[in-house]
């Protein structure tokens, strides 16, 4: 039994789909949309129904159309007219069509003037019938009536969708709705969305009609290639030569349709080339208003398809010949079967050569390999890296084998900031006399020791009893030279005196009997153990009451100095600086330490040493305390340090004689520098030239240096440090009030895992932030983490001049928080902290409702609204509400630096003299990018 498509019957039946079901549904055959297939039956119940309602086969296809919804009851037509505005549009109009006076009156209401006079004019029934070919439903019964069913099929497929929306839209303008009906779909839509005003522009151009189908009759292939012509300017003029007017309009009309299919770029080639095809079909045959327009949506068509080819652009009759759209659709299938452009293969070296480190994505490039699988192989060996993150030499030898590639290392570039060092021939070397630092905390005796060793009274020209530089000293032993470096013990020389160790061969630690092990001796034993040099430690004070040199072994051997009397290797020397008593001894055992280490050096080349101490003298110019380590200087030598170089003037050694050359192991006051070196700086005896060049390029090198000191690590921006692979190791000092704080905090920060980051503390001490421990942090590129400690001044001023970054906490938890939360880059600091100011408790004055602390404002400034806290040796006693602040008796606001006061802290009583109270409020910071 065959089977038929809705819409096939009710093209047969020149009707609608939707007339179809309806009629379908009152034979009680269900049929879902134009698409449901119906069998005979159903295409028999749909013959009689037609022939039994138009009785006369003679009527034209139109009239069959119309007639079956004249004789269906007027219940089913209002039903019909309800469901589908479509439908109820078509058949007014076919109505109209087919009661002329109605229609003519129908046309009078909604037309311009003008039209009607003309329609009036040309009333014959010719005329009537040349509107109906411009008009859209008179046409699309004309062309019903005369067209082959393939037309009449196109007309019918794309005129629901678009129907439907012209109404929708257009339904006031009565022309606009003619002309789409007009129109294949396709097209209006495009129209219709896109340029409201337009369609009443072609409906006024092709209004005349009947000029379109003598146009399109006389010269269609002509005509669309003129269309194609149109696109540049070039052609409009051409255009505009050979047909005024009305080609203009063509041509307005037919560039928006164009770019409006441009705009959809990636319509389905199929839904290209189907246009291309009808419009094949319709090239040749009687052209109508209708075709024209379905030609002008060929040509579009065609557009489309050529600008889809780049090559095409030449636009010159491409469109409408047949040889041309098969080129077109040729050239399409050139594009499509073409290979993807395949991406060139990287070339795979055998080997390849690399620096000390390189980046993930440089040795990706430098192996030929994608930086995906150079990570990827980083992971299978357990490292988790980012593209930017360094690989060094080793793991790249490693990741060059895992790909086959030989890995060689690049000789070091000589970095012309640096003078290259001399290697001295063996035979040209002899002893030399040690050079011995001696270190330890502040008043164990340092200086008292040197005097005592040297005879001389250094304690008494110092400023304050304080030793303030590093001073260098010769002495003689058993006929022996041994050299001594007097390094402050103040903890605000922590970095002299790391420079002290550095050049040093042996270290003299020297602790009080009566005080035993304090932290800057700790500082101290891990600075020499940094610079890998044996201690010797000097038992000082032993003539004291309290001296208890056992304790002060016992406290050492907790830092890994066993004395030797206890099976260790340290040897430990109780001495007396004011009694003179255990010095002999000391000197031996530092010679019998220097002829192990078997000093030596060659007198005979230019000198190389160490600047021990710099400054500018007001009468002398740059004076320079040096230890010439190698070599001989001379006056005349050129010398340069740091990014000063100048000419030996004049020497000066320990004693204050001058002299005209230093040797190995003799610390020489030097003149003749241009600038003040640094303390610790080498200093090189070179030719002029050198120095200059050399000198020049440090200064380069200092400037750049200076601009990266505002990127040292800091928790903020931890997270983008890490990302961009500058940091591996997050270094932390921890300062805390008490050892227990410590631990807990220590171990806690340890055990923070991070796959990009591993967490290093390079320092924990028990105590406020000092100054040395921001030394240390910038030597070591740390941060600082306080646990109920402040900084002091020294320290905040250093960190802010050194850019470190100091955070401290009362919660061990959210130490561990924020830094957890900064190496996963979910920091999110809303509030920050600022110092107002600090005062000193002068007195302490008890009411009975509180403790007021008579106070001195030290630093910045007291505010009433501020928080407070108060530190005690440096240690957080307590933090919260100021409750008053008062200058004498009244309430003031705010007490600025140099002015008494008198404060009381909510809900707090404990204030002792010397406590100092800072006062702080909390900012808030804008949210990070
Ligand atoms: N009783 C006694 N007092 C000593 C001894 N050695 C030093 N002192 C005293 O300890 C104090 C500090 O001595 P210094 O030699 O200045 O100590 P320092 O370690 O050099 O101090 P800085 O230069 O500040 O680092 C002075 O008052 C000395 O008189 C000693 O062996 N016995």
């Amino acid at each position: 039994m065959s089977k038929y498509r809705v819409y096939e019957l009710a093209k047969e039946y020149s009707t609608t789909s939707k007339v179809i079901i309806d009629i379908l549904g009152r034979h009680n055959i269900t049929a879902k949309n134009h698409m449901s297939s119906v069998d005979e039956d159903a295409k028999v119940a749909i013959e009689r129904t037609f022939a039994r309602k138009t009785g006369d086969t003679n009527q034209t296809a139109s009239q069959q159309m119309t007639q079956p919804m004249q004789n269906v009851t007027k219940a089913e037509q209002s039903k019909v007219a309800q469901t589908s505005s479509k439908e109820a549009t078509s058949n007014n109009q076919q109505q109209q069509q087919n009661r002329p006076v109605h229609n003519n009156q129908q046309q009078q209401q909604n037309r311009p003037v003008h039209n009607n006079q003309q329609q009036q004019q040309n009333r014959p029934v010719h005329n009537n019938q040349q509107q109906q070919q411009n008009r859209p439903v008179h046409n699309n019964q004309q062309q019903q009536q005369n067209r082959p069913v393939h037309n009449n099929q196109q007309q019918q497929q794309n005129r629901p969708v678009h129907n439907n929306q012209q109404q929708q839209q257009n339904r006031p303008v009565h022309n606009n709705q003619q002309q789409q009906q007009n129109r294949p779909g396709y097209n209006n839509q495009q129209q219709q969305q896109n340029r409201p005003g337009y369609n009443n522009q072609q409906q006024q151009q092709n209004r005349p009609g009947y000029n379109n189908q003598q146009q399109q009759q006389n010269r269609p292939g002509y005509n669309n290639q003129q269309q194609q012509q149109n696109r540049p300017g070039y052609n409009n003029q051409q255009q505009q030569q050979n047909r005024p007017g009305y080609n203009n309009q063509q041509q307005q009309q037919n560039r928006p349709n164009y770019n409006n299919q441009q705009r959809p770029p990636q319509r389905p080639q199929a839904a290209g080339q189907h246009p291309n095809q009808q419009g094949n079909r319709q090239v040749g045959t009687e052209s109508r208003p209708q075709n024209q327009q379905q030609n002008n949506q060929f040509n579009n068509n065609n557009r489309r398809s050529q600008n889809n080819n780049p090559r095409n652009n030449n636009g010159s009759g491409y469109g409408n010949k047949n040889s041309q759209q098969r080129s077109n659709q040729h050239r399409h299938q050139q594009n499509r079967n073409q290979p993807a452009p395949v991406k060139a293969e990287m070339p795979k070296p055998k080997s390849i050569k690399i620096g000390e480190s390189l980046t993930v994505k440089d040795l990706a490039g430098k192996m030929g390999r994608e930086v995906g699988e150079v990570i990827k192989k980083l992971m299978m060996l357990g490292t988790m890296a980012s593209i930017n993150q360094e690989v060094d030499f080793d793991t790249a030898c490693i990741l060059g084998g895992e790909f086959g590639v030989a890995v060689e290392a690049i000789p070091p570039e000589e970095d012309p900031t640096e003078i290259p060092e001399i290697e001295d021939d063996e035979k040209d070397l002899v002893h030399r006399p040690p050079v011995v630092t001696v270190m330890g905390h502040v008043d164990h005796g340092k200086t008292s020791l040197l005097d005592g060793i040297r005879q001389t009274h250094v304690t008494s020209q110092e400023a304050g009893g304080i030793t303030q530089h590093i001073g260098a000293y010769q002495v003689m032993c058993q006929g022996k030279k041994i050299v001594f470096l007097d390094t402050p013990g103040h903890e605000a020389f922590t970095a002299m005196r790391a420079r002290g160790a550095q050049v040093t061969d042996i270290a003299i630690l020297v602790v009080a009997a009566d005080d035993g092990v304090m932290p800057q001796t700790i500082e101290a034993i891990n600075h020499a153990k940094s610079a890998q040099v044996p201690i010797i430690v000097a038992i000082n004070k032993i003539d004291r009451p309290g001296a208890n040199p056992d304790r002060v072994k016992q406290q050492l051997a907790e830092h890994q100095l066993i004395p030797e009397d206890w099976g260790g290797d340290t040897i430990m020397v109780p001495v007396s600086a004011h009694q003179k008593t255990g010095i002999s001894d000391l000197l031996e055992m530092i010679l019998l330490v220097a002829e192990m280490l078997d000093l030596k050096a060659n007198p005979n080349r230019l000198a190389y040493g160490t600047i021990i101490e710099a400054k500018l003298d007001k009468g002398r110019g740059p004076v320079s305390t040096v230890l010439v380590q190698k070599g001989t200087l001379r006056i005349g030598d050129t010398i340069i340090a740091g990014t000063a170089y100048g000419k030996v003037r004049a020497m000066t050694n320990d004693r204050g004689e001058k002299i005209k050359k230093a040797e190995p192991a003799t610390p020489v006051e030097v003149l003749g520098l241009a600038d003040v070196p640094q303390a610790g700086d080498n200093l090189v005896a070179v030719d002029e030239r050198t120095a200059r060049a050399v000198a020049e390029k440090r200064l380069a090198k200092k400037r750049s240096e200076e601009i990266k000191q505002s990127q040292k690590v800091s928790l903020d921006d931890l997270f983008k440090q890490i990302q961009e692979g500058s940091i591996k190791d997050l270094n932390i000092v921890v300062k805390a009030d008490v050892q227990g704080s410590i631990e807990a905090l220590r171990q806690s920060l340890l055990n923070i895992k991070n796959k990009e980051v591993r967490v290093s503390i390079v320092h924990a001490g028990v105590g406020a932030i000092n100054e040395s421990d921001v030394m240390l942090a910038a030597a070591s590129n740390a941060l600082i983490i306080g646990f109920n400690v402040r900084p002091d001044g020294n320290a905040r001023k250093a960190a802010d001049t050194e850019k470190i970054d100091i955070r401290t906490y009362r919660v061990i938890y959210d130490a561990i928080n924020d830094v957890e939360a900064a190496i996963t880059g979910m920091l999110a600091p809303e509030f920050k902290e600022a110092v107002l100011g600090r005062a000193e408790v002068r007195q302490v004055i008890s009411i009975p409702k509180a403790v007021v602390a008579g106070s001195y404002v030290v630093e910045g400034k007291i505010t009433s609204t501020a928080q407070v806290r108060l530190l005690r040796n440096g240690i957080v006693v307590h933090e919260g509400k100021l409750e008053s602040l008062r200058r004498f008796k009244d309430d003031v606001k705010e007490v600025a630096q140099g002015y008494e006061c008198g404060i009381t802290i909510e809900k707090f009583r404990d204030v002792k003299e010397g406590d100092i109270i800072e006062a702080f409020i909390m900012e808030e910071v804008a949210p990070r990018a």
